[in-house]
């Protein structure tokens, strides 16, 4: 149920935006950055997160779980709970050196399956190739060069738009780094869900954006190389700047 404050415009009005992440740790540090009080909403299968404020759109936080599976799920229940008028898949990632190094934030020009395929005698052949479907959606550019714009005078750190590889599998040796930016040369970052976030929001009818922030580099596993708090400390830097009802307004536009 939704609280409404006297005079506060109603949710169509104000617009609801839908960020889905993977674990709690990532969408407290959304919530650090958006205005606002939030608090609990029930979901089947995860924790949805409300926020208000009296002035801005709603913007609910989901932690659906790791992989794209667990966020096609997470992200389809709540919309078809709700009516959002964007979803964001959001948290830390991998990032593709010298693109996107750690504690740099990278939105998605083009989310991307880049292991959904089969391996055949002449290589890895994806599922558009092999004639099932899709394996990119493409944000609305618009919406995504205005958040660049504000991401890049919010955030500490740099603010990149490339494509973002959704993987089933963490990368973790320098051949595997070397095939996916062979194959995607436009890879800024990969991570484990916004193809799924995607996927669920084209079935509902709401554009799909992914936002990432870097905690390590894509190639031979390291984990002593990680930078968890970094990434989760821009994370939160990118929603505090994020202008969220622009960035409504343009992501309706498509
Ligand atoms: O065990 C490892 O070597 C390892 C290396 C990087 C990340 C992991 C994870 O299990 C994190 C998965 C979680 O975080 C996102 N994420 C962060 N970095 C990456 C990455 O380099 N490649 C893919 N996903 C990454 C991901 O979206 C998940 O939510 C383990």
């Amino acid at each position: 149920m939704t609280v409404r404050l006297p005079g506060e415009q109603s949710a169509p009005e104000r617009g609801r935006l839908l960020v889905v992440v993977a674990v709690p740790a990532e969408a407290e540090a959304v919530l650090r950055g958006l205005p606002g009080s939030a608090g609990p909403v029930p979901l089947p299968g995860g924790g949805l997160h409300c926020t208000r404020h009296p002035a801005g759109p709603e913007v609910d936080v989901l932690a659906a779980g790791v992989g794209p599976a667990a966020a096609a799920a997470g992200a389809s229940a709540a919309l078809a709970a709700h009516r959002y008028d964007a979803v964001v898949s959001a948290g830390i990632a991998g990032g593709f050196a010298p693109r996107a190094p750690i504690g740099a934030t990278v939105l998605a020009g083009a989310i991307v399956a880049a292991d959904l395929g089969a391996e055949t005698p002449e290589g890895f052949a994806d599922v558009t190739e092999l004639g099932f479907g899709t394996v990119r959606h493409t944000p609305p550019p618009t919406a995504v060069a205005l958040a660049a714009e504000a991401l890049a005078a919010g955030a500490a750190g740099p603010v990149v738009t490339g494509t973002v590889l959704t993987v089933s599998t963490v990368t973790g040796s320098a051949e595997r780094a070397a095939a996916l930016t062979a194959r995607h040369p436009g890879a800024a970052a990969e991570a484990m869900e916004g193809f799924g976030v995607a996927e669920a929001a084209a079935r509902h009818g709401v554009p799909a954006f992914e936002l990432r922030t870097v905690s390590n580099p894509v190639g031979p596993r390291d984990r002593a190389a990680w930078r968890i708090g970094e990434a989760l400390a821009a994370l939160e830097r990118a929603f505090a700047a994020l202008p969220c009802p622009e960035f409504l307004k343009e992501a309706r536009r498509g």
